[in-house]
């Protein structure tokens, strides 16, 4: 099954070690994926690569466990080198996000190869403008924030002069609009937001705390993935694709 041609980023959990209050990883993704969640990256910033790639084989097994390994996509932040030795491992790992700093999507779509799952971080200055020009080939989707400040990310949205810079709802539909590959749209989304970033047109949200923090991850991702299917989108004024 190539994944990319069944990509679905409505409902993406991130979610590593540093996340879960003490829970394992797994469980986390367990919850989320039995209620809904389409789409999982593991991301730390802590974990050593063994680590990684523990995690990996663990989080893989559960989605074989569920049936939606071929359903699920499972990535990895910032870490090639994670996918490509969890490959070597026999892991069915599907690919990875990378942001504007990390090793360029050409490179990931080199080394992983055409089948691959690649997430781009949109860049956060000029974001429309960049989006418009920016060359797609290589990428599947573009990940875009933050819709409010988050401790999960504190630099996230934070301009070079110490500024807090958010995204509105205005600029995600229009970034909607002007974007040739699908949005998914993170930093501080809880389910409240929900509605008004469906209604952008976006094609999903990310996550860590809402469901890697809550209380019952179970009962807090059931509660998004119904009001995200609920909630109208905007129709677009040009299709993708
Ligand atoms: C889906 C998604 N969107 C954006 C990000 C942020 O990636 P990046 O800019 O590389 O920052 P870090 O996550 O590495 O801190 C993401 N991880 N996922
Ligand atoms: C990983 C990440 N990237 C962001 C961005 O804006 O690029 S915000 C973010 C963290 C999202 O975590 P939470 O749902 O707990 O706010
Ligand atoms: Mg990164």
């Amino acid at each position: 099954m190539n994944m990319r041609s069944v990509l679905d980023i409505s409902a993406y959990l991130i979610v590593g070690p540093e996340n879960t209050k003490g829970r394992p990883v797994p469980e986390i993704v367990r919850s989320a994926v039995e209620n809904g969640f389409t789409c999982v990256q593991l991301r730390s910033k802590t974990a050593s690569a063994r680590e990684m790639l523990r995690l990996c084989a663990q989080t893989a097994d559960l989605l074989t466990s569920l049936g939606k390994s071929d359903e699920v996509a499972l990535l990895v932040d910032d870490r090639l080198d994670i996918v490509l030795a969890a490959r070597e491992a026999g892991i069915k790992v599907d690919g990875v996000h990378v942001g504007q700093k990390d090793i360029p999507a050409s490179v990931c779509r080199k080394l992983l190869g055409p089948e691959a799952v690649i997430g781009l971080s949109a860049r956060a200055d000029a974001l429309i403008d960049y989006v418009t020009h920016c060359d797609t080939k290589d990428m599947d989707y573009f990940g875009a924030g933050p819709l409010h400040a988050t401790p999960s990310k504190p630099e996230a949205g934070r301009t070079p002069d110490g500024r807090m810079v958010t995204r509105s709802l205005d600029e995600l539909t229009q970034l909607h609009r002007v974007s040739p590959l699908p949005v998914v749209v993170g930093g501080g989304v809880k389910a409240a937001d929900l509605p008004a970033l469906k209604a952008c047109g976006v094609e999903g949200f990310f996550v860590i705390s809402a469901i890697a923090g809550a209380d019952d991850p179970a009962a807090a991702a059931h509660r998004m993935t119904s009001l995200w299917r609920r909630c109208p989108s905007h129709s677009k004024i040009k299709s993708k694709g």
